[in-house]
């Protein structure tokens, strides 16, 4: 299959090199900053369970040499996300947004037109261990919004469970977005613990945090009408905002069986910040808060963790302890 990635950084690079090593006609579209070295050196993605792969997919930094692919993949951010869906706009290829939050699909639709908009959810981390070598690090599914018999999405699908990555259709796909975006409220909480997402969350101080805002974000969603949905496995966000809670002997014999986390693996957040780039926050804590206002739910502790990483983003440290966020 001949297959785009359209922001290829942490996200898009994986994909595209996993896909790229299963014999698809890959494509990488970035930054020469990221994409130099590939391009020179090709990649190496490294798995959960250990194994390697290599890959030598095509590499440009011009949007028009997606013009022959069968789909794209867009892997930026949310807030680059308009920006690179209209650089395709003149080609005929259907777009999959794989953003954080539950943005995607409105701006995709917006301007590219429903029939070739779809989104989705990469549940997994990846990391860099040097310029060409990417590691995934913890475990899940990719979800993507098939329509029917998506013949395109289909083939997606097929592809990537071919290349070794779980992935599986949905219609609708928004409360799916919910369901994960109540699981990245852990990516600012892990950006202000300042530790891997192992250590954080082997604390129950931390993962105390991420409950209550994810209970404050199910409170919204349930006053909203929306029904969050199991990702995968027992990711329920309902049964995971309360196994958060229990005791940390507890937490680490149940944690293993739910999702494998690799000890160097951080969450986006932390990642974007220690690059000193402007974070996710308003997408995903920031959600939380405008579906709260909006229907009538407080949502304290959100908001103190969106002032934190407000504060982060300005260079300055979070200057709170979880005891604080959680402080009525
Ligand atoms: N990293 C992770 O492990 C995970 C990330 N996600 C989500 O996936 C999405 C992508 O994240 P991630 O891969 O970390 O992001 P990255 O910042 O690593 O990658 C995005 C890349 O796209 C580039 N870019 C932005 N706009 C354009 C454009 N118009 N044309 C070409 N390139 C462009 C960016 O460049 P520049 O830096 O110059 O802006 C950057 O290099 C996010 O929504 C994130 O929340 C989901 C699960 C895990
Ligand atoms: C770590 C993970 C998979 C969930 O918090 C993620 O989505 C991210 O880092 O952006």
């Amino acid at each position: 299959m001949r297959i785009g990635i359209l922001g290829a950084g942490t996200i898009g690079s994986y994909l595209g090199g996993r896909l790229s090593a299963a014999g698809h006609d890959v494509v990488l579209v970035g930054r020469p900053r990221v994409l130099d070295c590939i391009a020179k050196d090709g990649l190496v993605l490294e798995d959960l369970d250990g194994s390697r792969r290599e890959a030598l997919p095509r590499c440009a930094s011009d949007p028009g040499a997606l013009r022959d692919c069968e789909v794209v993949l867009i892997t930026t951010k949310v807030a680059d996300l308009e920006e690179a869906a209209a650089s395709i706009l003149r080609h005929a290829s259907i777009a999959i947004g794989l953003q954080n939050g539950v943005e995607a699909p409105r701006i995709l639709r917006q301007v590219l037109g429903a029939p070739r908009a779809r989104a989705g959810i990469v549940s997994w981390n990846a990391v860099w261990r040097d310029e060409r070598t990417l590691r995934r690090s913890t475990s899940g599914p990719v979800v993507i919004e098939q329509r029917g018999e998506d013949a395109i999405v289909l083939r997606v699908l097929a592809a990537l469970d071919r290349a070794g990555i779980p992935a599986k259709g949905a219609d609708p796909i928004e409360p799916v977005l919910w369901s994960k975006l109540l699981f990245n409220l852990n990516n600012a909480v892990n950006a202000i613990s300042g530790v891997s997402l192992a250590d954080e969350l082997a604390q129950r101080g931390w993962r105390r945090v991420v409950s209550a805002c994810q209970r404050e974000g199910l409170d919204a969603l349930r006053e909203a009408g929306i029904s969050p949905v199991r990702l995968g496995g027992t990711m329920d966000p309902r049964f995971a905002s309360r196994m958060l809670l229990v005791p940390d002997v507890i937490f680490r014999a149940l944690a293993g069986r739910v999702v494998k986390i690799d000890a160097a693996a951080r969450s986006s957040m932390a990642d974007d910040l220690a690059r000193g780039r402007k974070t996710e926050i308003a997408y995903l804590q920031g959600a939380i808060v405008e579906l709260g206002e909006k229907v009538g739910v407080p949502t304290p502790v959100n908001r103190r963790v969106v002032e934190a990483i407000r504060r982060m983003e300005r260079g300055e440290p979070a200057g709170v302890t979880a005891e604080q966020l959680l402080a009525s």
